[in-house]
């Protein structure tokens, strides 16, 4: 694919004519316009991200100051019967952090990283920024680059697993923005890549990471008094966001096996466990919780809450916990409160040591991972063979969502980025 002759960096400029040509002369601007566009279209295609001409990272977003908490809450739940209550409850937690959720920064973090790994690989692709509920919307990124004459656009999205909150919806809102373009007279087309809770530049980056803590606290309970030889590793307690059952239950291929989201978190939690236990020689035991529970009382989450958890450990004696929140990609809202606020909290309450592993973030082998999988998804466009690296398992999830999976249950929309 690539010609070391052409410079990425310099894009020729289509559409430019020789100002000093006479009329008689057009047939020779023609040819020369025609040479240039030429020319522009095999510099792209010399790049391992062709057809792409941008990738757009694709987030949930978030308030910026205290004037922007309550918007952004009702854009969030806009219709969705979530209560009140739970409304100024969740206002309250962005209010005790100044009104500014850190999501918005540590994505631009990621941005630069992603560049960077761009650069590094001469890969001459720009990466734009859009959210689902915050400033820069998907349709300001979008307008960016149908300003800039681009009209096929790769979404990088900052949620890894499988159900209709974390991926038919982000698939809905890309729609909306293409609406949206579209009736401003610009057309784009917007791929995504694959949900990649197995791509090892998330999977594997977590296995490293959760070991490094296991590693961090047992050498750390070596000084301890009461830490004899024969002391037991921390109990690993993996974390990710809790949805409604009735969302679990639909999440996957829409083949009726449902589950999907649990299931992928059970997969992962155990194989990291797994890794951590050869890596370090000794035995741990492990479980999977859920955080952040919204909704009316009536409707049934996943569970057990971390929190409820803990005082279950704590009731069997565990003093000392390792907590790995492998449903998220960054710090963001949930994890500096639900987790480093409200979890750790319970944990002081019930004098246990507890340990929070760092999420992914913008740690190298994660962005690598992302870049990765953006390549792998531009040579699936081009049609090309390509490899899939899984890890746990064998099945990667399709770029192209099947018909029907993850369904929206209240109200069917347009989605991008599927066969239905
Ligand atoms: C699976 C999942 C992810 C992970 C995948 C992904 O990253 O997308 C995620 C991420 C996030 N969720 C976020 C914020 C919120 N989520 C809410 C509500 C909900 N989330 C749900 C699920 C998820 N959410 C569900 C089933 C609901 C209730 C019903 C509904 O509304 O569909 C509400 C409403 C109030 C409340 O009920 O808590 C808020 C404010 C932020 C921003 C944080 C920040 O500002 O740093 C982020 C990254
Ligand atoms: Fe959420």
């Amino acid at each position: 694919m690539s010609n070391p002759v052409t410079d990425p960096s310099e894009p020729a400029e289509p559409g430019v004519a020789d100002p000093a040509a006479s009329p008689d002369d057009v047939s020779s601007v023609e040819d020369e316009v025609v040479a240039e566009l030429e020319e522009s279209l095999e510099e792209t295609e010399e790049n391992d991200l062709f057809p792409y001409q941008a990738i757009v990272l694709t987030s949930f977003g978030g308030p910026e100051g205290p004037e922007e908490v309550m918007p952004f809450l009702r854009r969030v739940t806009g219709g969705r019967g979530i209560p009140d209550e739970r409304l100024e409850e969740v206002a309250e937690h962005y209010y005790q952090f100044g009104g500014k959720s850190p999501i918005n920064d540590q994505n631009r973090a990621l941005i630069e990283a992603i560049r960077a790994e761009l650069e590094r690989r001469e890969l001459p692709v720009p990466v734009l920024f859009g959210n689902r509920n915050s400033e820069p919307f998907l349709a300001d990124a979008f307008r960016e680059a149908a300003a800039e004459g681009m009209t096929r656009l790769l979404s990088i999205t900052t949620s890894a697993y499988s159900c209709y909150s974390s991926c038919r919806q982000y698939r809905e809102d890309i729609a909306a923005a293409q609406e949206e373009l579209l009736a401003e007279g610009h057309e784009v087309h917007v791929d995504k890549v694959r949900q990649y809770w197995n791509h090892p530049g998330f999977s594997a980056t977590n296995a490293r990471i959760v070991t490094e803590a296991v590693r961090q606290r047992m050498e750390a309970g070596e000084g301890d008094a009461d830490a004899g030889p024969g002391r037991a590793a921390p109990h690993l307690v993996f974390v990710t966001h809790s949805l409604p059952d009735s969302m679990d239950d639909t999440s996957g291929p829409g083949d009726e096996e449902g589950n999907l989201y649990s299931t992928q978190h059970t997969e992962l939690a155990a194989a990291i466990t797994a890794e951590v236990r050869a890596t370090l020689g000794v035995e741990v035991e492990h479980d999977l919780t859920y955080c952040s529970r919204s909704g009316p009382p009536s409707q049934p989450w996943l569970e057990p809450d971390v929190n409820d958890h803990l005082r279950e450990l704590a009731s069997r004696g565990v003093r000392d916990v390792v907590l790995a929140p492998i449903g998220f990609v960054s710090d963001h809202m949930e994890v500096v409160f639900d987790l480093d606020t409200e979890a750790a909290e319970t944990a002081q309450e019930l004098g246990m040591d507890l340990l929070r592993v760092p999420t992914v973030g913008t740690d190298t082998e994660f962005v690598m991972g992302l870049v990765d999988l953006a390549m792998e998804r531009a040579t699936q466009a081009r049609e090309e063979e390509v490899e899939l690296p899984t890890w746990p398992g064998d099945a990667p999830r399709p770029a192209v969502c099947l018909p029907g999976c993850c369904p929206n249950l209240r109200q069917a929309k347009p989605a991008a980025c599927g066969s239905d």
